[in-house]
């Protein structure tokens, strides 16, 4: 099972998180995140299984184009309401898009009709977007039939990996908040405890 861990921004923090190699590590540019990291953030060097991932809400597409060099990720996640069109102009620059999608209810899911590379499907709470700490209903997903494969995000832990691991067409597990003892900060014990059980 593949792992991430988003949210991060401390350099001390990445390199202790980054010890682990989690297949994923997402920095958010979303400038109403506790865990935005500022416009002229620069990834530091990370182990090579491990793939940076720039997280955004509603950002035009050329920001994110120049940033993607600027900052180092090959990886974009967009939380907003990006549609087909720059999902395109994202993966014709070589960036690989994971589409969030806020999931309450099965409708949420159902007649999903984008072709990303990967969708994320995550906790849908009022206008937040993002970061919610909370779970949903993973049982709308035991109907999932595309061949889109998906992260799963929404409060995620170490308690979550066995009955998630469970769910169809699941690709990877996406933690964030529940790691934290304050934003941007992940726990190692909590993130060791994940390395045990994924
Ligand atoms: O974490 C945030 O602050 C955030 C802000 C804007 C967009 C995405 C954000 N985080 C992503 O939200 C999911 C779920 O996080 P949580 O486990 O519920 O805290 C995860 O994919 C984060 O990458």
């Amino acid at each position: 099972m593949k792992w991430k861990v988003c949210g991060m921004r401390d350099l001390n923090n990445i390199e202790a998180v980054a010890a682990y190699e989690p297949d994923y590590m997402g920095f958010i540019w979303a400038s109403k995140s506790p865990r935005y990291v500022g416009q002229d953030f620069v990834i530091p060097a990370l182990p090579a299984k491990t793939k940076a991932v720039g997280v955004f809400v509603n950002e035009p597409t050329e920001n994110i184009i120049e940033l993607s060099t600027k900052a180092g990720f090959q990886v974009v996640q967009l939380h907003g309401d990006e549609g087909q069109d720059e999902i395109d102009a994202l993966r014709a620059e070589d960036l690989t898009v994971i589409k969030a999608v806020s999931v309450a209810t099965e409708e949420d899911v159902e007649g999903l009709d984008l072709e990303p590379d990967y969708y994320l499907f995550d906790t849908k709470k009022g206008s937040q977007v993002g970061g919610t700490g909370e779970r949903f209903d993973w049982s709308i997903l035991k109907a999932y039939e595309l061949d889109i494969p998906y992260f799963l995000a929404g409060g995620l832990d170490e308690a979550s990996i066995e009955e998630a691991k469970k769910l169809p067409g699941l690709y990877a597990l996406d933690f964030n908040s529940k790691l934290e003892s304050s934003p941007a900060l992940k726990d190692l014990t909590k993130v060791k405890l994940i390395t045990q059980n994924i």
